[in-house]
């Protein structure tokens, strides 16, 4: 058995998979730290289901590797330790609630009836309720109880709440950080939703067209960014300081006679000599950092990975 205290959740080197269409996650390194809530995001087909798949073993990787824990996760000693929720939330819709959780009994060795049991409870969801006739916010109620019933290591979640209203899917949030808070799991979650992601988050993996573009602490990538805000220059073709280190520029945009941009600080001053004294420099929000990110198809923020590591 692998150490469960062990720092790293999950490790990628040189991951890709190939579909016949192409690549859906080509050369990919990063590392999850354990004990953390990472955000997964990127753009559709940027990959993110592609990768929960190989964590869970439902996929093989095509070339590299990717480990869950330090173990294959097509092993026992990985799925055991793994709860995964996918987009649809497959449940059967004639089984009762109730033989949903026996269901979820029969299928893991460690299950944990009572914590199962007390999450359905808290929503005042009636055991004998068929599946099929619940509410989306109920049935992803029941599919964390299954989830969480496993009593996982490591909670993979794919957008289970996409389909839910802002106040349940607020609810929901709250009884996976409350499971987080209680037991330190360790959480990947996917949204689209980045105005959420900030409260919950404290770690971030962004992919773009397969790959791996950022990742890190979200407080230290927010940290080693600033947001620079000015009057749009007359003299340069982008509206930015004709001094400022364009290797540094992340995203940078025009809107009338304003220009934005994101810039690395990467060490040194980006901005040394730049003559930007007429320009607001603010540490990003984790949502510009991400928007900025997923707008642009710079290269990988180095830094970054140093900071996942
Ligand atoms: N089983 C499959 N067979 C063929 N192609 C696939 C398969 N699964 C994924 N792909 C392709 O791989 C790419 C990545 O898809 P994936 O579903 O992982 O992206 P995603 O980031 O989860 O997107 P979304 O945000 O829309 O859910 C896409 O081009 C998709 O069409």
């Amino acid at each position: 058995m692998t150490d469960p205290t062990a720092s790293t959740a999950l490790r990628a080197t040189g991951l890709g998979r190939k579909f016949r269409s192409g690549w859906a996650l080509r050369d990919c390194d990063f590392t999850l730290p354990a004990g953390r809530v990472t955000a997964l995001v990127g753009p559709n087909g940027a990959g993110k289901s592609t990768l929960f798949h190989l964590a869970t073993g439902l996929l093989r990787p095509t070339a590299g590797e990717i480990r869950v824990f330090g173990a294959d996760p097509t092993t026992g000693a990985a799925r055991d330790r793994v709860a995964f929720l996918a987009q649809d939330k497959p449940l059967y819709a004639r089984f009762t609630v109730a033989e949903t959780l026996r269901f979820g009994r029969s299928l893991n060795r460690d299950w944990d009836q009572a914590a199962a049991e007390g999450i359905v409870r808290a929503g005042g969801i009636s055991f004998d309720a068929r599946v099929g006739t619940l509410s989306p916010g109920q049935r992803t109620r029941v599919a964390l109880a299954l989830a969480f019933g496993k009593r996982p290591d490591l909670l993979l979640l794919d957008e289970p709440l996409a389909d839910l209203d802002p106040l349940v899917r607020i609810e929901a949030m709250g009884l996976v950080m409350a499971e987080v808070a209680d037991r330190g799991v360790t959480v990947v979650l996917s949204s689209h939703v980045l105005s959420e992601l900030e409260s919950v988050c404290d770690h971030v993996l962004l992919l773009r067209h397969g790959g791996v573009r950022l990742q890190g602490d979200t407080q230290q990538l927010c940290d080693e960014h600033l947001r620079l805000t000015g009057r749009a220059e007359d003299s340069t073709g982008d509206g930015l300081p004709s001094g400022l280190d364009r290797a540094r520029v992340v995203e940078s945009r025009v809107t009338g006679r304003q220009a934005t941009a994101l810039v690395r600080r990467s060490g040194s001053d980006p901005l040394a000599g730049a003559g930007t004294d007429r320009w607001i420099t603010e540490t990003p929000s984790l949502e510009e950092l991400l928007l900025a990110y997923l707008r642009s198809d710079g290269p990988t923020t180095s830094g970054t990975t140093e900071a996942a590591a």
